[in-house]
């Protein structure tokens, strides 16, 4: 096993800086620079690690791994650039596309490409910038590693172990299979947030005060930076426009369904179909920490908006014992109140009513 022991990064925003701080937390030194000042002074006071020009002025400072967190638009030519500035270091990075900038770095740097490895944590935020990272961002999460003809196998080893030092499941592939991967279970999704958060721009006052948590849920990460989302997809445009297609169809027929209306037995089956399939999608999902999906039982209770009343439920469920598979909290806008979902094994429902009893609490099922 290749560790990681002093470790530079390239581009301190919310990845970057997030990576940093997960490894700090695991006792690597941590190297950083920014092509943006203000970015790094951020990460920096944060905790996440040490510039780049105070920390490594001699050669045998120089990092055994660098890790680049910078806009897909930049990665070839950053990641290019750091194999010929570190030629002991293997070079990985974060970008959420890979075949595209693996071919750029095939172009730019083809006597050092046994060195590069690349790398996508599938965890982040709609959020961007040093100030959303957070060092616990990668528990349980997975971490595509795409190794090619030329990598080095300890480079792949060395990438791998930055995923499981960052608290990752390592999902080894190609750049082709992860992209291919990353257009259903990212890409497309980000632009079906985007699509029903359009169709809020033209809404009423009066149509938003209805918005309830499916619309929240839906929507969340269409807040995500334009800028970031249109370099993603405009580097994996084939797959994902071909999904898009596949959608498009799909909603087409659902719309005609509905305008033939209730009148039409064919309709009717024809948008349970669409729904039904939805259904199976969703069951195919892995559960926890990429397990098979368990079903979990969700207990709600009402939680009094005062501070450390969150905190007294936690403790008196864990005080009887039951373990919190998951756990939700809906606020209701002006309510000074909100409904606590908590996500149980179906075995400590009873109990879990019991403790709750017990201790007081509102609970609603
Ligand atoms: N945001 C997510 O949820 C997410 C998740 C997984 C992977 N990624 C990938 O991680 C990478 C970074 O995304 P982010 O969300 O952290 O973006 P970000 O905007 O928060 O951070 C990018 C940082 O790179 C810096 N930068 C830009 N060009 C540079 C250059 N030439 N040299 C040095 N620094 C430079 C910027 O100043 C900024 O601090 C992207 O490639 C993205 O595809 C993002
Ligand atoms: O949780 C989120 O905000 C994300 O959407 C993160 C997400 C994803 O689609 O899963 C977004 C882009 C990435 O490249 C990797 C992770």
């Amino acid at each position: 096993m290749t560790r990681p022991h002093r470790v530079h990064v390239i581009g301190t925003g919310l990845m970057g800086t997030s990576v940093a701080l997960a490894l700090r937390r695991r006792g690597v030194e941590v190297f950083l620079e920014d092509a943006n000042p203000h970015h790094l002074r951020l990460a920096v006071g944060l905790g996440a690690g040490t510039p780049v020009d105070e920390g490594v002025r001699q050669p045998d400072q120089a990092p055994d791994l660098v890790i680049v967190g910078v806009p897909p638009a930049a990665l070839g030519a950053v990641i290019a650039e750091a194999l010929e500035r570190y030629p002991g270091a293997v070079v990985t990075d974060l970008g959420s596309v890979k075949a595209a900038v693996l071919a750029d770095v095939s172009a730019r740097a083809p006597q050092w490409l046994d060195r590069y490895v690349g790398g996508h944590p599938m965890a982040g935020s709609e959020q961007s910038g040093p100030l959303a990272a957070r060092a616990d961002l990668f528990d349980g999460r997975a971490w595509a590693v795409t190794p090619h003809p030329r990598s080095r196998p300890e480079a792949v080893e060395i990438v791998e172990e930055l995923a499981r030092l960052c608290g990752a499941l390592v999902v080894r592939m190609s750049s082709t299979e992860h992209d291919e991967a990353v257009a259903l279970v990212s890409h497309v999704p980000q632009v079906a947030s985007s699509v029903v958060a359009g169709l809020l721009t033209t809404a009423s006052e009066g149509q938003l005060a209805l918005a309830g948590q499916g619309l929240r849920d839906v929507t969340r990460i269409a807040a995500g930076d334009p800028s970031l989302w249109s370099q993603i997809l405009s580097a994996n445009a084939g797959p994902v426009a071909r999904l898009l297609h596949e959608a498009a169809e799909s909603l087409h027929r659902v719309a005609v369904a509905l305008e033939k209306g209730e009148t039409s037995e064919y309709a009717g089956r024809e948008v349970r179909r669409f729904l039904e399939r939805g259904v199976t999608g969703v069951r195919r999902l892995p559960g926890k920490h990429g397990k098979r999906p368990e079903t979990f039982v969700s207990v709600t209770v009402l939680l009094p908006d005062r501070p450390g009343e969150l905190a007294r439920l936690f403790s008196d469920v864990s005080s009887a014992g039951i373990n919190i598979e998951d756990v939700r909290i809906d606020h209701s806008p002006g309510a000074p109140a909100g409904l606590v979902q908590l996500a149980v094994h179906p075995d400590a429902v009873s109990p879990l009513l019991e403790a709750l009893a017990r201790h007081g609490w509102d609970v609603h099922r």
